[in-house]
């Protein structure tokens, strides 16, 4: 594989030929039910080559949540592994939901697999979480650099649990979350168009305008749809950074299934509104 540039740069082209839409593959048993398939590794299958063969070529980033494939063991991970494949082989970058974190030395190895040009799972970006230290993450960081890829680091996530843990005030007097937010901003520093660090930040949570959403990286924004939040309310939750936004759909698109038609006007009516909503801040 000839070397990528910097995975920033590649999501701020992706979305201005694609539209601002990022749709996320969550094979639910209950979304298996819905479109007429079992719960087995036959359904999974099934639903993930709909998605694909629907979607790939138009949607600009796609983000499967892991969760869903390895409830089914290697077999599950041998779909993900594909998918993963055809979906970059279209034009499409892949943010792998796995929400890796842990020590240093641990840390690295769960960046082997996700975030080196090399492995079977190689994907164009990792979700990770901060909470064992954002320095514990240095591995995935400069594995990151290394092979063109980027990291999307839970910082203000969209459910109302994670503010305990998120809002808490430190010694310095910032929250936790406006620390995550500081380092990312220090490594997103000086790159053009775009840094290759994002946060993930909910579109749920409302007014954040006592926070600094300017870290010149990526701003995932799960919660649109199922979650109750509209592309209309992006505005009003990023302010001034929301041009930097990457919005998350997964049950809002994927109820439309398994229609091929059904998944593509969804996730066209999404971006539409997403692009509407961003032109008119
Ligand atoms: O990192 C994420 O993607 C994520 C962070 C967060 O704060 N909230 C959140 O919902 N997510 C993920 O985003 C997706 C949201 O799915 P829907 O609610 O079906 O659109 C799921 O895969 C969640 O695991």
């Amino acid at each position: 594989m000839s070397a990528l540039e910097p995975f920033g740069t590649r999501l701020r082209h992706a979305m201005d030929e694609r539209g601002p839409l990022c749709v996320g593959i969550d094979p639910h048993a209950s979304l298996l039910s819905a479109w007429g398939l079992n719960d087995d590794i036959a359904g999974l299958e099934r639903f993930t080559r709909t998605v694909v063969d629907s979607l790939a070529g138009t949607v600009a980033v796609f983000k499967p949540q892991i969760a869903f494939f390895e409830r089914f063991g290697s077999r599950g991970i041998a779909v993900l592994e594909k998918a993963v494949e055809e979906l970059r082989a279209a034009g499409a970058l892949v943010v792998m939901d796995a929400k890796r974190g842990d020590i240093g030395s641990t840390m690295a190895a769960y960046a082997e697999t996700f975030l080196h040009k090399d492995s079977p799972l190689f994907s164009d970006a990792l979700t990770v979480s901060p909470y064992l230290g954002y320095g514990s993450l240095k591995p995935a960081v400069d594995l990151a650099r290394e092979n063109g890829a980027g990291l999307f680091v839970l910082a203000l996530t969209s459910n109302p649990e994670g503010a305990e843990v998120q809002h808490a005030v430190r010694e310095d007097g910032r929250t936790v979350g406006a620390t995550v937010l500081g380092h990312l901003a220090a490594e997103n520093a000086g790159e053009t168009p775009l840094g290759s660090f994002g946060a993930v930040v909910g579109a749920t949570l409302g007014d954040l305008s006592s926070y600094d959403l300017a870290i010149n990286g990526p701003l995932l924004a799960p919660g649109i749809g199922a979650q109750g939040a509209t592309p209309a309310d992006l505005p009003g939750v990023f302010g001034a950074a929301v041009g930097n936004v990457v919005p998350n759909v997964s049950r809002g698109v994927l109820r439309y299934g398994p229609d091929a038609a059904g998944l593509r006007e969804a996730a066209e009516r999404f971006a539409a509104e997403v692009r509407e909503a961003v032109a008119a801040a």
